[in-house]
């Protein structure tokens, strides 16, 4: 009996690491956002900012809620990644102030009918949900493996996932995240922005896929260096 509320224990989160009130509260947070950008869509012109604001309330509150369902020994208050370092903010920050800026020195750059506003507008949405589902299933299905933070020494429980997602994709949470976030972009119809997020992104993953996949080598050897040749990453000049 004992030994089996051990085991069970053992897979539950840490509470000190999720301490409920600032679960709560940020969870709080990420609602009225999402709510409030929601309600008024329908009542807007310009529409592009709230779906912005909504996809990014869905992905911070994804990130904690797969971590915590489906990796429940690593998840963390810092899981919601509201905290992904001064780039990612600075990042956001920019992009939100070229969108209204834009939208309040030329209107009609943001919310004119053309056909080709509403191609782009639409690969935008498909980047977005689509990059969103990629990220989350592969969470998933990468399990205890997953972290957000890189690891450096293996863990017991840390097994090579080739499977689902992973099969397709060497690293499907970082290829739905770079679609995901050039989509969102897309949506905003901001040019400046979209070539700031190629460029950033684009040397972000490629430093840190060759730092993951050095530590991966030593991890599982010849099984990743074979993985490595047969599955690609998909994200563009990423070997
Ligand atoms: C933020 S997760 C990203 C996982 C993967 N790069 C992806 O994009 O889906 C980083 C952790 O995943 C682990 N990891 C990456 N690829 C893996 C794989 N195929 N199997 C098991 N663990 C993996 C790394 O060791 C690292 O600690």
């Amino acid at each position: 009996m004992e030994e089996d509320r051990k085991e069970v224990n053992s897979e539950l989160p840490d509470i000190t690491l999720n301490p409920p009130h600032e679960i709560a509260k940020i969870s709080f947070g990420l609602g009225i956002l999402l709510g409030c950008s929601l309600g008024f869509l329908f009542t807007l012109q310009f529409k592009s900012f709230n779906i912005y604001i909504i996809s990014l309330a869905t992905f911070h509150f994804l990130e904690y809620y797969v971590t915590a369902k489906y990796n429940p020994k690593k998840v963390h208050a810092d899981s919601f990644l509201l905290k992904n370092g001064i780039e990612y903010i600075g990042a956001h920050t920019f992009a939100s102030l070229e969108c209204l800026m834009e939208y309040w020195i030329c209107p009609n750059l943001k919310t004119g009918h053309s056909p080709l506003r509403k191609i782009i507008f639409v690969v935008g949405l498909l980047m977005v949900v689509l990059g969103q589902l990629v990220r989350s299933i592969s969470m998933r299905q990468a399990g205890r493996s997953f972290s957000h933070v890189v690891k450096v020494e293996k863990e017991n429980d840390h097994k090579l996932v080739q499977d689902g997602l992973y099969s397709v994709f060497r690293h499907p949470s970082y290829f739905g995240f770079f679609w995901w976030a050039l989509g969102t972009q897309l949506i905003l119809f901001n040019p400046i922005s979209l070539i700031l997020f190629c460029f950033v992104l684009w040397r972000f993953f490629n430093k840190r896929i060759k730092f993951e996949e050095r530590h991966l080598i030593e991890f599982f050897g010849s099984s990743y260096i074979q993985y490595k040749k047969n599955v690609k990453v998909w994200i563009p000049f990423i070997m």
